[in-house]
């Protein structure tokens, strides 16, 4: 089963994925793993989330690259023989911050419509996901602003994005109110997955 957490920065995944990471109630051999990876794919895409002036559409396919290579080498791996795999952040993460990205050019009609289009052919899709709901001044807050993405209105336009992936796809989103104090954000998350493991 691919479990997948996604939100906004600063929305609290990375402290409830290393949570489920040291809980006894998932199995032992579950991988845990995250976008963007810490391969060479993944040190190319963190030089573009330092460069403010780095090309849009080469950004999405330094992203897409680095998904690639992570369904290929640890995601599919990890699914073989009805493993779990968890991943703080995967192709909803394109879908949205690209999605919004993209929308400043005006090369594209449907630019979060055109992301899913380049990855439908060959990703996975996740079987659940658990999306963190924030609003963005407290995402921008939280994540310290420490990189282009983490403004309050760049975030308004992803969180917009990632409304819109929820309402299409339903069944496979359980969305968890972020503002709410971490035991209680991770409690839910935790339940959500082990009633479908
Ligand atoms: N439920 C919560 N309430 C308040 N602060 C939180 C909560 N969850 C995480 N944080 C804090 O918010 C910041 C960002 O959390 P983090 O887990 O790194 O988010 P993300 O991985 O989504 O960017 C950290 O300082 C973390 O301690
Ligand atoms: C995986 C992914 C991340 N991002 C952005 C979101 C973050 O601002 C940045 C780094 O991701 P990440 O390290 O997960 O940031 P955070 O822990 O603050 O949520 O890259 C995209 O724009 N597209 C993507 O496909």
């Amino acid at each position: 089963m691919l479990v997948t957490l996604e939100g906004l920065d600063g929305s609290g995944k990375t402290t409830v994925w290393e949570r489920l990471r040291a809980d006894d109630a998932l199995p032992t051999d579950a991988t845990f793993t995250r976008e963007p990876t810490d391969s060479w794919y993944g040190e190319a895409v963190q030089r573009s989330i330092d460069d403010a002036d780095a090309d849009s559409v080469a950004e999405l396919f330094l992203y897409t690259a680095d998904h690639a290579a992570h369904l290929a080498e640890t995601v599919r791996p990890g699914l073989d023989d009805g493993g779990l795999v968890v991943s703080d952040r995967y192709s909803d993460s394109r879908y949205a911050y690209q999605g919004a990205t993209l929308a400043e050019t005006d090369w594209f009609a449907d630019p979060l419509d055109y992301v899913r289009e380049v990855h439908a052919p060959w990703t996975r899709p996740p079987d659940l996901t658990l999306f963190l709901d924030l609003d963005p001044e407290t995402a921008a807050r939280r994540s310290g602003a420490t990189n282009k993405f983490e403004t309050a209105d760049y975030l308004a336009d992803v969180r917009e994005n990632y409304d819109r992936l929820r309402a299409a796809d339903p069944e496979r989103f359980v969305t968890v109110d972020a503002t709410a104090d971490p035991d209680a954000v991770y409690e839910r998350v935790r339940s959500a997955i082990v009633e479908r493991l």
